[in-house]
Protein backbone atom coordinates (compact mmCIF):
# COMPACT_ATOMS: atom_id res chain seq x y z
CA UNK A 1 0.00 0.00 0.00
CA UNK A 2 1.17 3.49 -0.93
CA UNK A 3 1.11 6.49 1.11
CA UNK A 4 1.62 10.06 0.53
CA UNK A 5 0.26 13.00 -0.53
CA UNK A 6 -3.05 13.29 -2.54
CA UNK A 7 -4.12 17.19 -2.40
CA UNK A 8 -2.03 20.34 -1.96
CA UNK A 9 -3.10 24.05 -1.53
CA UNK A 10 -1.47 27.59 -0.52
CA UNK A 11 -1.89 30.80 0.90
CA UNK A 12 0.75 33.39 0.08
CA UNK A 13 0.95 37.04 1.71
CA UNK A 14 -0.21 39.04 -1.67
CA UNK A 15 2.25 42.20 -0.78
CA UNK A 16 5.37 42.35 -1.84
CA UNK A 17 8.90 44.40 -2.16
CA UNK A 18 10.94 43.97 -4.97
CA UNK A 19 14.31 43.17 -4.08
CA UNK A 20 15.70 45.75 -6.28
CA UNK A 21 14.12 48.16 -4.30
CA UNK A 22 15.44 46.82 -0.82
CA UNK A 23 19.12 46.55 -2.19
CA UNK A 24 19.06 50.24 -3.34
CA UNK A 25 17.78 51.63 0.29
CA UNK A 26 20.22 49.61 1.46
CA UNK A 27 23.08 50.49 -0.55
CA UNK A 28 23.70 46.52 -1.73
CA UNK A 29 24.97 45.56 -5.20
CA UNK A 30 21.38 44.12 -6.76
CA UNK A 31 23.15 41.44 -8.63
CA UNK A 32 24.36 39.99 -5.48
CA UNK A 33 21.03 39.25 -4.34
CA UNK A 34 18.98 38.47 -7.64
CA UNK A 35 22.07 36.59 -9.27
CA UNK A 36 24.09 35.60 -6.51
CA UNK A 37 21.21 34.34 -4.26
CA UNK A 38 18.32 34.36 -6.96
CA UNK A 39 15.92 36.77 -5.12
CA UNK A 40 13.12 38.87 -6.79
CA UNK A 41 10.54 39.36 -4.72
CA UNK A 42 9.93 39.31 -0.89
CA UNK A 43 6.37 38.66 0.53
CA UNK A 44 5.06 40.54 3.77
CA UNK A 45 1.76 40.09 5.36
CA UNK A 46 -0.48 42.56 5.47
CA UNK A 47 -1.83 44.35 8.88
CA UNK A 48 -4.80 41.67 9.29
CA UNK A 49 -2.49 38.38 8.64
CA UNK A 50 -1.09 36.55 11.10
CA UNK A 51 0.12 32.64 10.71
CA UNK A 52 -3.48 31.41 11.98
CA UNK A 53 -4.71 33.37 9.03
CA UNK A 54 -2.09 31.87 6.32
CA UNK A 55 -2.62 28.50 7.64
CA UNK A 56 -6.52 28.76 7.91
CA UNK A 57 -6.74 30.09 4.31
CA UNK A 58 -4.40 27.34 2.83
CA UNK A 59 -6.82 24.83 4.67
CA UNK A 60 -9.98 26.06 3.49
CA UNK A 61 -8.73 26.21 0.20
CA UNK A 62 -7.54 22.51 0.23
CA UNK A 63 -11.18 21.56 1.74
CA UNK A 64 -13.01 23.04 -0.68
CA UNK A 65 -11.19 22.71 -3.73
CA UNK A 66 -11.04 19.37 -3.04
CA UNK A 67 -14.22 18.55 -1.65
CA UNK A 68 -13.33 16.92 1.20
CA UNK A 69 -15.52 15.85 3.85
CA UNK A 70 -14.29 17.22 7.10
CA UNK A 71 -15.56 14.45 9.40
CA UNK A 72 -12.89 11.77 7.43
CA UNK A 73 -10.21 13.96 8.94
CA UNK A 74 -8.75 12.19 11.51
CA UNK A 75 -5.53 14.41 12.02
CA UNK A 76 -4.76 18.14 11.32
CA UNK A 77 -1.09 18.84 12.04
CA UNK A 78 0.67 21.41 11.65
CA UNK A 79 4.41 22.57 11.54
CA UNK A 80 5.52 25.91 12.65
CA UNK A 81 7.94 28.12 14.18
CA UNK A 82 5.71 31.16 14.48
CA UNK A 83 3.28 29.89 17.32
CA UNK A 84 1.35 32.72 18.80
CA UNK A 85 1.00 31.25 21.84
CA UNK A 86 3.05 28.76 23.85
CA UNK A 87 0.04 26.87 25.37
CA UNK A 88 -2.50 27.20 22.53
CA UNK A 89 -1.46 25.46 19.35
CA UNK A 90 -2.02 26.99 16.04
CA UNK A 91 -4.07 23.73 15.32
CA UNK A 92 -6.22 24.46 18.28
CA UNK A 93 -7.26 27.80 15.99
CA UNK A 94 -7.55 26.18 12.67
CA UNK A 95 -10.12 23.52 14.31
CA UNK A 96 -12.63 25.92 15.84
CA UNK A 97 -12.21 28.12 12.32
CA UNK A 98 -12.63 25.44 10.16
CA UNK A 99 -15.74 24.31 12.17
CA UNK A 100 -17.41 28.05 12.31
CA UNK A 101 -16.84 27.87 8.17
CA UNK A 102 -17.81 24.02 7.60
CA UNK A 103 -19.98 23.11 10.11
CA UNK A 104 -20.32 22.84 14.15
CA UNK A 105 -18.15 19.31 15.84
CA UNK A 106 -17.12 18.22 12.15
CA UNK A 107 -13.87 18.02 13.88
CA UNK A 108 -14.97 16.83 17.66
CA UNK A 109 -12.73 13.57 17.06
CA UNK A 110 -10.04 14.58 15.25
CA UNK A 111 -6.69 15.05 16.84
CA UNK A 112 -4.84 18.51 16.57
CA UNK A 113 -1.11 19.43 17.23
CA UNK A 114 1.68 21.65 16.40
CA UNK A 115 5.24 20.30 15.40
CA UNK A 116 8.40 22.83 15.86
CA UNK A 117 11.63 22.08 15.29
CA UNK A 118 12.49 25.18 13.38
CA UNK A 119 12.11 24.73 9.70
CA UNK A 120 11.94 21.01 9.86
CA UNK A 121 8.24 21.16 11.66
CA UNK A 122 6.35 20.20 8.53
CA UNK A 123 8.84 17.81 7.65
CA UNK A 124 8.29 16.07 11.45
CA UNK A 125 4.19 16.69 10.93
CA UNK A 126 4.35 14.61 7.74
CA UNK A 127 6.62 11.61 8.55
CA UNK A 128 4.23 11.37 11.48
CA UNK A 129 1.09 11.41 9.74
CA UNK A 130 2.37 9.22 7.01
CA UNK A 131 2.92 6.27 9.48
CA UNK A 132 -0.40 7.04 10.67
CA UNK A 133 -1.88 6.16 7.26
CA UNK A 134 0.03 3.40 7.06
CA UNK A 135 -1.31 2.04 10.30
CA UNK A 136 -4.71 2.99 9.60
CA UNK A 137 -4.95 3.26 5.54
CA UNK A 138 -8.68 4.02 5.74
CA UNK A 139 -7.98 7.43 7.88
CA UNK A 140 -7.15 10.89 6.05
CA UNK A 141 -4.89 13.56 7.65
CA UNK A 142 -4.20 16.93 7.26
CA UNK A 143 -0.61 18.60 7.33
CA UNK A 144 -0.23 22.39 7.41
CA UNK A 145 3.10 24.71 7.48
CA UNK A 146 2.58 28.21 8.18
CA UNK A 147 5.03 30.86 8.84
CA UNK A 148 6.17 34.57 8.63
CA UNK A 149 9.81 34.31 8.03
CA UNK A 150 10.64 38.11 9.64
CA UNK A 151 13.97 39.32 10.39
CA UNK A 152 15.43 42.37 11.81
CA UNK A 153 16.12 45.53 9.40
CA UNK A 154 19.41 45.77 7.69
CA UNK A 155 20.07 41.88 8.90
CA UNK A 156 21.62 39.74 6.54
CA UNK A 157 18.37 37.72 6.79
CA UNK A 158 16.27 41.19 5.83
CA UNK A 159 16.52 40.47 2.47
CA UNK A 160 15.06 36.94 2.94
CA UNK A 161 11.79 37.41 4.54
CA UNK A 162 8.54 35.77 3.20
CA UNK A 163 5.08 34.71 4.70
CA UNK A 164 2.19 32.16 3.85
CA UNK A 165 1.06 28.43 4.17
CA UNK A 166 0.50 25.65 2.83
CA UNK A 167 -1.91 22.40 3.43
CA UNK A 168 -1.56 18.72 2.37
CA UNK A 169 -4.07 16.30 1.70
CA UNK A 170 -2.13 12.77 3.65
CA UNK A 171 -3.69 9.35 2.54
CA UNK A 172 -3.09 6.29 1.40
CA UNK A 173 -2.84 5.57 -2.74
CA UNK A 174 -2.23 9.33 -3.06
CA UNK A 175 -3.05 10.96 -6.12
CA UNK A 176 -0.04 13.19 -5.89
CA UNK A 177 2.97 11.82 -4.52
CA UNK A 178 3.68 7.96 -2.39
CA UNK A 179 7.22 8.17 -0.23
CA UNK A 180 9.28 5.46 0.79
CA UNK A 181 9.33 4.06 3.77
CA UNK A 182 13.22 4.93 4.77
CA UNK A 183 13.98 8.13 6.01
CA UNK A 184 17.49 9.34 7.55
CA UNK A 185 17.85 11.56 10.11
CA UNK A 186 21.13 13.43 11.07
CA UNK A 187 20.74 15.59 14.45
CA UNK A 188 22.98 18.28 16.76
CA UNK A 189 22.11 20.80 19.09
CA UNK A 190 23.37 24.15 18.33
CA UNK A 191 22.51 28.09 18.00
CA UNK A 192 22.97 28.80 14.67
CA UNK A 193 19.30 30.43 14.21
CA UNK A 194 16.74 30.60 17.09
CA UNK A 195 14.22 32.62 18.59
CA UNK A 196 14.53 32.84 22.36
CA UNK A 197 12.67 34.82 25.04
CA UNK A 198 14.57 37.73 26.41
CA UNK A 199 14.31 39.85 29.18
CA UNK A 200 14.32 43.74 29.51
CA UNK A 201 14.68 45.01 33.17
CA UNK A 202 11.91 46.56 34.73
CA UNK A 203 13.87 49.72 36.11
CA UNK A 204 15.45 50.16 32.23
CA UNK A 205 12.02 50.72 30.70
CA UNK A 206 10.72 52.80 34.00
CA UNK A 207 13.59 54.36 34.81
CA UNK A 208 12.63 53.36 38.34
CA UNK A 209 15.01 51.04 40.33
CA UNK A 210 12.21 49.94 42.68
CA UNK A 211 10.36 46.69 41.47
CA UNK A 212 6.44 48.78 41.29
CA UNK A 213 4.01 47.06 39.40
CA UNK A 214 4.37 48.06 35.40
CA UNK A 215 1.02 47.01 33.27
CA UNK A 216 0.15 44.29 36.24
CA UNK A 217 3.62 42.80 35.66
CA UNK A 218 4.96 42.08 39.50
CA UNK A 219 7.97 40.52 37.83
CA UNK A 220 11.54 42.49 38.22
CA UNK A 221 12.31 41.48 34.52
CA UNK A 222 9.77 41.83 31.56
CA UNK A 223 10.15 38.72 29.51
CA UNK A 224 9.87 39.83 25.32
CA UNK A 225 9.15 37.70 22.61
CA UNK A 226 10.35 38.63 18.46
CA UNK A 227 9.41 36.87 16.03
CA UNK A 228 13.20 37.87 14.60
CA UNK A 229 15.39 35.69 15.32
CA UNK A 230 18.87 34.95 16.48
CA UNK A 231 21.32 34.23 13.83
CA UNK A 232 24.86 33.52 12.75
CA UNK A 233 24.21 33.34 8.56
CA UNK A 234 27.11 31.64 7.34
CA UNK A 235 27.22 29.37 10.51
CA UNK A 236 23.72 28.26 9.81
CA UNK A 237 24.97 27.53 6.32
CA UNK A 238 27.45 25.53 7.69
CA UNK A 239 25.02 23.58 9.75
CA UNK A 240 22.51 23.06 6.84
CA UNK A 241 25.15 21.52 4.80
CA UNK A 242 26.64 19.05 8.25
CA UNK A 243 23.20 17.89 8.63
CA UNK A 244 22.11 17.26 4.62
CA UNK A 245 25.38 15.91 4.16
CA UNK A 246 25.35 13.65 7.12
CA UNK A 247 21.26 12.97 6.54
CA UNK A 248 22.00 11.83 2.87
CA UNK A 249 24.73 9.52 3.39
CA UNK A 250 23.26 7.80 6.11
CA UNK A 251 20.33 7.62 3.09
CA UNK A 252 22.13 5.81 0.94
CA UNK A 253 23.10 3.43 3.51
CA UNK A 254 19.71 2.84 4.98
CA UNK A 255 19.07 2.06 1.22
CA UNK A 256 22.46 0.04 1.14
CA UNK A 257 23.29 1.42 -2.49
CA UNK A 258 26.99 2.35 -3.85
CA UNK A 259 25.21 4.15 -6.75
CA UNK A 260 25.02 7.61 -7.22
CA UNK A 261 22.24 8.24 -5.19
CA UNK A 262 21.12 11.77 -6.58
CA UNK A 263 21.15 10.60 -10.22
CA UNK A 264 18.19 8.32 -9.52
CA UNK A 265 16.09 11.61 -8.76
CA UNK A 266 14.47 13.26 -11.28
CA UNK A 267 14.34 16.61 -9.18
CA UNK A 268 15.90 17.60 -5.81
CA UNK A 269 13.55 19.21 -3.54
CA UNK A 270 15.32 20.47 -0.56
CA UNK A 271 14.47 23.52 2.10
CA UNK A 272 15.00 26.93 0.37
CA UNK A 273 15.45 29.68 3.03
CA UNK A 274 15.98 31.54 -0.24
CA UNK A 275 16.18 30.58 -3.86
CA UNK A 276 19.63 29.69 -4.74
CA UNK A 277 20.10 27.80 -0.93
CA UNK A 278 20.13 24.24 -2.38
CA UNK A 279 22.40 25.00 -5.33
CA UNK A 280 24.92 26.63 -3.04
CA UNK A 281 24.84 23.60 -1.02
CA UNK A 282 24.40 20.96 -2.86
CA UNK A 283 27.62 21.29 -4.24
CA UNK A 284 29.52 18.79 -1.35
CA UNK A 285 27.22 16.36 -1.77
CA UNK A 286 27.58 16.33 -5.84
CA UNK A 287 30.99 15.91 -5.36
CA UNK A 288 31.16 13.41 -2.66
CA UNK A 289 28.91 11.39 -3.88
CA UNK A 290 30.37 11.13 -7.27
CA UNK A 291 34.05 10.75 -6.13
CA UNK A 292 35.57 13.19 -8.31
CA UNK A 293 38.01 14.09 -5.28
CA UNK A 294 41.15 11.86 -4.92
CA UNK A 295 40.48 12.18 -0.53
CA UNK A 296 43.98 12.88 -0.12
CA UNK A 297 43.53 17.32 -0.27
CA UNK A 298 44.37 19.35 2.58
CA UNK A 299 41.52 21.21 3.61
CA UNK A 300 42.09 24.20 1.98
CA UNK A 301 42.65 22.32 -1.16
CA UNK A 302 38.95 20.69 -0.67
CA UNK A 303 37.44 24.36 -0.27
CA UNK A 304 39.11 25.38 -3.68
CA UNK A 305 38.18 22.03 -5.47
CA UNK A 306 34.58 22.28 -4.32
CA UNK A 307 34.30 25.92 -5.23
CA UNK A 308 35.74 25.37 -8.73
CA UNK A 309 33.06 22.34 -9.39
CA UNK A 310 30.68 24.48 -7.96
CA UNK A 311 31.10 26.76 -10.69
CA UNK A 312 31.50 24.09 -13.49
CA UNK A 313 29.43 24.03 -16.82
CA UNK A 314 28.74 20.29 -15.71
CA UNK A 315 27.62 21.24 -11.90
CA UNK A 316 25.23 24.35 -13.89
CA UNK A 317 23.64 21.51 -15.98
CA UNK A 318 22.88 19.48 -12.99
CA UNK A 319 21.14 22.56 -11.10
CA UNK A 320 19.23 23.63 -14.15
CA UNK A 321 17.78 20.08 -14.24
CA UNK A 322 17.28 18.62 -10.80
CA UNK A 323 17.51 22.38 -8.38
CA UNK A 324 15.72 25.40 -11.13
CA UNK A 325 12.12 24.01 -11.24
CA UNK A 326 12.10 24.14 -6.87
CA UNK A 327 13.66 27.44 -7.18
CA UNK A 328 10.88 29.18 -9.18
CA UNK A 329 8.48 29.93 -6.35
CA UNK A 330 11.16 30.89 -3.84
CA UNK A 331 11.89 33.63 -5.96
CA UNK A 332 8.92 35.17 -5.73
CA UNK A 333 8.27 34.44 -2.18
CA UNK A 334 10.66 34.33 -0.28
CA UNK A 335 11.45 32.23 2.86
CA UNK A 336 8.34 29.99 4.03
CA UNK A 337 10.45 28.34 6.87
CA UNK A 338 8.85 24.94 7.23
CA UNK A 339 6.39 25.50 4.24
CA UNK A 340 9.68 25.99 1.78
CA UNK A 341 10.75 22.39 1.37
CA UNK A 342 7.00 22.12 0.19
CA UNK A 343 6.81 25.54 -1.65
CA UNK A 344 9.57 23.80 -3.84
CA UNK A 345 7.89 20.41 -4.52
CA UNK A 346 4.80 22.44 -5.17
CA UNK A 347 6.92 25.03 -7.60
CA UNK A 348 8.45 21.42 -9.30
CA UNK A 349 4.62 19.99 -10.11
CA UNK A 350 3.55 23.42 -11.24
CA UNK A 351 6.52 23.93 -13.45
CA UNK A 352 6.50 20.46 -15.09
CA UNK A 353 2.96 20.96 -15.33
CA UNK A 354 2.90 23.93 -17.32
CA UNK A 355 5.60 22.86 -19.27
CA UNK A 356 3.92 19.81 -20.09
CA UNK A 357 6.30 17.75 -18.91
CA UNK A 358 5.32 13.78 -17.89
CA UNK A 359 7.03 12.81 -14.97
CA UNK A 360 4.51 9.96 -13.70
CA UNK A 361 6.63 7.14 -11.88
CA UNK A 362 9.61 9.48 -11.81
CA UNK A 363 11.71 9.71 -8.29
CA UNK A 364 11.73 13.00 -6.27
CA UNK A 365 14.77 13.45 -3.63
CA UNK A 366 14.33 15.45 -0.49
CA UNK A 367 16.92 17.16 1.94
CA UNK A 368 14.81 18.79 4.42
CA UNK A 369 16.69 20.78 7.51
CA UNK A 370 15.73 23.02 10.04
CA UNK A 371 17.77 25.14 12.00
CA UNK A 372 18.88 23.86 15.94
CA UNK A 373 19.35 21.51 14.10
CA UNK A 374 18.07 18.35 12.03
CA UNK A 375 17.89 17.02 8.72
CA UNK A 376 15.91 14.20 7.01
CA UNK A 377 16.46 12.91 3.83
CA UNK A 378 13.60 10.57 2.38
CA UNK A 379 12.52 10.00 -1.50
CA UNK A 380 9.16 9.72 -3.31
CA UNK A 381 7.55 8.73 -6.76
CA UNK A 382 5.05 11.06 -8.77
CA UNK A 383 1.43 9.24 -9.05
CA UNK A 384 -0.60 9.12 -12.38
CA UNK A 385 -3.18 11.54 -11.19
CA UNK A 386 -0.62 14.21 -9.99
CA UNK A 387 -1.33 16.85 -12.91
CA UNK A 388 -5.26 16.75 -12.31
CA UNK A 389 -4.39 17.78 -8.60
CA UNK A 390 -2.12 20.16 -9.92
CA UNK A 391 -3.95 22.53 -12.27
CA UNK A 392 -6.21 23.14 -9.83
CA UNK A 393 -3.49 24.80 -7.76
CA UNK A 394 -2.65 27.88 -10.02
CA UNK A 395 0.26 28.31 -8.27
CA UNK A 396 2.41 30.87 -11.05
CA UNK A 397 -0.39 32.79 -11.50
CA UNK A 398 -1.77 33.48 -8.23
CA UNK A 399 1.60 34.75 -7.40
CA UNK A 400 1.89 37.04 -10.75
CA UNK A 401 -1.19 38.56 -8.61
CA UNK A 402 0.75 39.74 -6.14
CA UNK A 403 0.78 43.64 -5.48
CA UNK A 404 4.16 45.63 -4.86
CA UNK A 405 4.31 47.86 -2.11
CA UNK A 406 7.11 50.90 -1.81
CA UNK A 407 10.20 51.04 0.84
CA UNK A 408 8.17 53.31 3.10
CA UNK A 409 4.95 51.13 3.50
CA UNK A 410 7.49 47.89 3.62
CA UNK A 411 8.76 49.81 6.81
CA UNK A 412 6.01 50.72 8.46
CA UNK A 413 4.72 47.39 8.14
CA UNK A 414 7.74 46.05 9.81
CA UNK A 415 7.89 47.86 12.48
CA UNK A 416 3.92 47.53 12.88
CA UNK A 417 3.14 51.46 12.62
CA UNK A 418 1.16 50.85 9.64
CA UNK A 419 -2.43 50.62 10.89
CA UNK A 420 -4.89 50.51 7.88
CA UNK A 421 -4.78 47.50 5.76
CA UNK A 422 -2.68 47.65 2.22
CA UNK A 423 -5.09 45.09 0.51
CA UNK A 424 -8.93 44.98 1.07
CA UNK A 425 -9.67 41.07 1.83
CA UNK A 426 -11.80 38.92 -0.15
CA UNK A 427 -12.78 35.38 0.24
CA UNK A 428 -10.27 34.77 3.53
CA UNK A 429 -9.55 34.88 7.00
CA UNK A 430 -8.43 37.97 8.24
CA UNK A 431 -7.40 38.42 12.42
CA UNK A 432 -10.24 40.55 13.52
CA UNK A 433 -9.59 41.94 17.30
CA UNK A 434 -7.05 40.81 20.53
CA UNK A 435 -8.38 40.80 23.60
CA UNK A 436 -7.77 43.77 26.15
CA UNK A 437 -10.22 43.91 28.16
CA UNK A 438 -11.91 40.65 29.70
CA UNK A 439 -9.10 39.42 32.32
CA UNK A 440 -9.87 35.96 31.62
CA UNK A 441 -9.59 36.26 28.26
CA UNK A 442 -6.21 38.88 27.56
CA UNK A 443 -4.29 37.94 24.37
CA UNK A 444 -7.27 35.79 22.88
CA UNK A 445 -7.10 36.29 19.15
CA UNK A 446 -10.45 36.71 17.26
CA UNK A 447 -11.04 35.33 12.96
CA UNK A 448 -13.24 36.33 10.44
CA UNK A 449 -14.23 34.95 7.55
CA UNK A 450 -14.36 37.99 4.57
CA UNK A 451 -16.97 37.27 1.93
C1 LIG B 1 16.59 30.25 8.29
C2 LIG B 1 16.22 28.97 7.78
O1 LIG B 1 15.29 28.88 7.00
C3 LIG B 1 17.01 27.76 8.19
C4 LIG B 1 18.21 27.62 7.32
O2 LIG B 1 18.13 27.18 6.21
S1 LIG B 1 19.73 28.11 7.94
C5 LIG B 1 20.75 28.33 6.49
C6 LIG B 1 20.44 29.65 5.82
N1 LIG B 1 20.50 30.76 6.75
C7 LIG B 1 19.66 31.78 6.68
O3 LIG B 1 18.80 31.83 5.83
C8 LIG B 1 19.79 32.85 7.74
C9 LIG B 1 19.41 34.23 7.22
N2 LIG B 1 20.17 34.60 6.03
C10 LIG B 1 21.45 35.10 6.07
O4 LIG B 1 22.04 35.31 7.11
C11 LIG B 1 22.09 35.43 4.75
O5 LIG B 1 21.10 35.85 3.86
C12 LIG B 1 22.91 34.26 4.16
C13 LIG B 1 23.89 33.72 5.17
C14 LIG B 1 21.98 33.14 3.76
C15 LIG B 1 23.65 34.78 2.92
O6 LIG B 1 24.62 35.66 3.39
P1 LIG B 1 25.24 36.86 2.55
O7 LIG B 1 26.38 37.32 3.34
O8 LIG B 1 24.18 37.84 2.22
O9 LIG B 1 25.65 36.22 1.17
P2 LIG B 1 26.94 35.36 0.82
O10 LIG B 1 26.98 34.11 1.64
O11 LIG B 1 28.14 36.24 0.83
O12 LIG B 1 26.61 34.94 -0.66
C16 LIG B 1 26.40 35.88 -1.68
C17 LIG B 1 26.47 35.18 -3.01
O13 LIG B 1 26.23 36.15 -4.01
C18 LIG B 1 27.33 36.15 -4.91
N3 LIG B 1 27.50 37.54 -5.38
C19 LIG B 1 27.94 38.61 -4.71
N4 LIG B 1 27.93 39.70 -5.52
C20 LIG B 1 27.46 39.31 -6.72
C21 LIG B 1 27.19 39.96 -7.97
N5 LIG B 1 27.42 41.26 -8.12
N6 LIG B 1 26.70 39.23 -8.98
C22 LIG B 1 26.45 37.91 -8.85
N7 LIG B 1 26.70 37.23 -7.69
C23 LIG B 1 27.17 37.92 -6.64
C24 LIG B 1 28.52 35.66 -4.11
O14 LIG B 1 29.53 35.17 -4.95
C25 LIG B 1 27.85 34.56 -3.27
O15 LIG B 1 27.59 33.41 -4.06
P3 LIG B 1 28.53 32.07 -4.05
O16 LIG B 1 29.07 31.89 -2.67
O17 LIG B 1 27.58 30.99 -4.42
O18 LIG B 1 29.55 32.35 -5.06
Amino acid sequence: MKTGIDAIAFDIAKIHLPIKTLANARNIEPEKLEKGLGLIKMTLPDTYQDAVVFGANALTKLIQENAIDLSEIARIYVGTESGIDSSKPIASFLLSLMEEKFGADLLAECDAVDFTFACIGGVDALQNCLDFIRLNPEKKAIVVTTDIAKYDLNSTGEYTQGAGALAMLVTSNPKIIAFESNWATSSKGVFDFFKPYRTLSKSEITGNPANEPWHENLENEIEIHKEQPVFDGQYSNQCYMDRTRNAYFSFKKLKNTDETLYNSWESIIMHLPYAFQGRRMLSEIYVLDATVLAGNESASEYQNKLKEISKSEDYKSFVSQKLLPAELASSLIGNLYTGSIFMGLLSTLAHFHDSENEISGKTFGFLAYGSGSKSKVFEGRIQPEWKTQISKVRLFETLQESQEIDFETYEKLHKKEQKQSIRTPKSEWILERIEKEIPCLIGARYYKWIE
